[in-house]
């Protein structure tokens, strides 16, 4: 086996293996990046992208359905054309990708490798019948949906988010197992399709990591359109029945399956680490998969680095392009930037969104902090009930003592982008003292984040 070798190896071209390649290129390195399927990775091809793209398409036809709200109606039913839909999502995929193509072809001392790569010793990796070594290995595998063993899968054919971004016909009936975030945000966007859509969860409630209150909203919202929702699922199994697929709920043998023509299992995700060759290179992983890193990202081998997803720091395009920052703030720049330092919010794409950051009230709650608390509906936000988009609130929490915010959760109309407001204070560290004389542009959803955080009062 040939044998070449390079400055660095960077494993996978998703959210941080091309703009680390970048700065290497830029700082003079001879870089090997490798990628065995599709650059941009997940969120380029089967993640964000594509279904923010969907999730789009989806709103346009809720509001078109909604035009009485509005004072226009629309002769007739609103026609879905779904090849249309999907063509609009591949072509955002196919100009994404090609822009990282042509970013990293344009790199002079980066060199694209395709195939799988597997680790062969600390500082050597296999891929496409050639042994690469290099000083420093940079790991940005990603992960895939997780299809676990449940009764009867052997049976039917079941969806993951990769096939689902690539539909060209509308369900009948659309089973969702799983209701958080790649769950609810696919089960809206087909019900605005046409679909008949259930969602079926195995936790009491839908987005179980949130707050009882969002869990709640969100599903009141979800069921308003039409989505049922199926939660405390004790015995979720498949079977055949005739063309479609019979999925069980529960097992008190009383409650009816539901019968859908597709299934989507949103259950999770799990790194890509188990064909890696991890062993031979003795890189340590959690018990589930996981590549664990200390503060700066190092593995338990010096010199190699897994960066986004495969290390279980973060699940997010952000934080993947974080550790990314991370990694060449070190290496470059002489700067000390640490994981922990990172105050990770997102958001979840149904309509209206969530936005989120900082801790839970179960969170904050157990910090033992004394905590200030303030809510208010979005049907007392101007901007929402001029867009007739009232559904939903906003809330923040604070430590009285230190009059810092500890979280915030904004689920309506513009929620991903006005939480940017408060996740911008906690990033600044400032007191909530600070916006106390800020003058927020009217109208906007963010206008009310001063007056909330003035309605702050000791929690109960
Ligand atoms: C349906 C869906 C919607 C999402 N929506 C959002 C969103 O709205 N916002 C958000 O922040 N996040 C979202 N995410 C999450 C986001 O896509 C991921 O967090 C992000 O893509 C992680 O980036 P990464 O670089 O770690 O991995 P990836 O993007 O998965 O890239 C890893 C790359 O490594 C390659 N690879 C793997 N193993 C090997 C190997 N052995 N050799 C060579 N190459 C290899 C893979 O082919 C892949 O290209 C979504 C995810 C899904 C599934
Ligand atoms: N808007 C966004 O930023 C966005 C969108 C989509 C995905 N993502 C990323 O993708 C990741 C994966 O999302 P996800 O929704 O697939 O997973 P998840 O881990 O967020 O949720 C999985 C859901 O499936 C349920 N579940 C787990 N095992 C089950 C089983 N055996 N049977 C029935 N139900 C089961 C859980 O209770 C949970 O509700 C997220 O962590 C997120 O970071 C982000």
């Amino acid at each position: 086996m040939s044998a070449r070798a390079f400055d660095a190896i960077i494993i996978g071209a998703g959210q941080a293996g091309p703009s680390l390649a970048g700065r290497l290129n830029d700082a003079g390195m001879r870089v090997a990046i490798i990628e065995r399927h599709l650059v941009g990775g997940t969120c380029v091809n089967t993640g964000c992208k594509p279904t923010k793209t969907l999730v789009a398409s989806a709103y346009a036809v809720h509001t078109a359905r909604r035009g009485g709200d509005y004072g226009f109606a629309v002769d007739g039913p609103i026609q879905i054309d779904m090849p249309a839909v999907a063509a609009r999502a591949r072509k955002v995929i196919l100009d994404s990708r090609a822009g990282n193509e042509t970013w990293l072809a344009g790199m002079t001392n980066a060199e694209l490798i395709r195939g799988h790569a597997r680790f062969a010793g600390p500082n050597t990796v296999e891929v496409a019948g050639e042994q690469l070594t290099a000083p420093r290995i940079f790991i940005n595998v990603g992960g895939r949906a997780v299809v676990p063993d449940m009764p009867g899968l052997g049976d039917v054919t079941v969806l993951t988010n990769t096939d689902m971004v690539a539909l060209e016909v509308l369900p009948r009936h659309l089973v969702v197992v799983g209701g958080s975030y790649i769950g609810l945000e696919f089960a809206q966007m087909y019900r605005r399709f046409g679909a008949e859509v259930t969602i079926v969860e195995r936790s009491d409630r839908l987005i179980a990591r949130e707050d009882p209150d969002v869990s709640a909203e969100v599903r009141t919202i979800l069921e308003r359109e039409g989505i049922a929702v199926r939660t405390g699922a004790d015995c979720i199994g498949f079977a055949r029945n005739g063309d479609e697929i019979s999925v069980s709920v529960h097992c008190d043998g009383n409650s009816a399956p539901v019968i859908g023509s597709h299934v989507l299992m949103a259950v999770g995700r799990r790194p890509n680490t188990d064909d890696l060759g991890l062993d031979a290179a003795g890189i340590d992983v959690d018990a589930r998969g996981y590549i664990t890193v200390d503060d700066r990202l190092q593995t338990s081998v010096p010199g190699v680095y897994a960066l986004g997803d495969c290390n279980g720091r973060g699940a997010f395009t952000h934080t993947a392009y974080n550790d990314f920052e991370i990694v060449a703030a070190n290496l470059l720049d002489g700067e000390d930037r640490r994981v922990t330092q990172r105050l990770t919010g997102y958001a979840l794409y149904i309509d209206p969104p969530l936005g989120r950051i900082g801790m839970t009230e179960a969170e904050a709650a157990r910090s033992g902090r004394r905590l200030l608390h303030a809510k208010r509906a979005m049907t007392r936000v101007g901007r929402a009930v001029e867009k007739a988009e009232t559904q939903g609130f906003m809330k923040v929490l604070a430590d009285a003592d230190t009059r810092r915010i500890l979280g915030a959760a904004i689920l309506g109309t513009g929620g991903d982008e006005a939480i940017h407001g408060i996740l911008d204070m906690m990033n600044a560290d400032q007191p909530l003292d600070a916006l106390r004389w800020a003058v927020p542009i009217h109208p906007t959803v963010s206008e009310l984040i001063p007056t909330l955080l003035l309605d702050l009062r000791p929690a109960t």
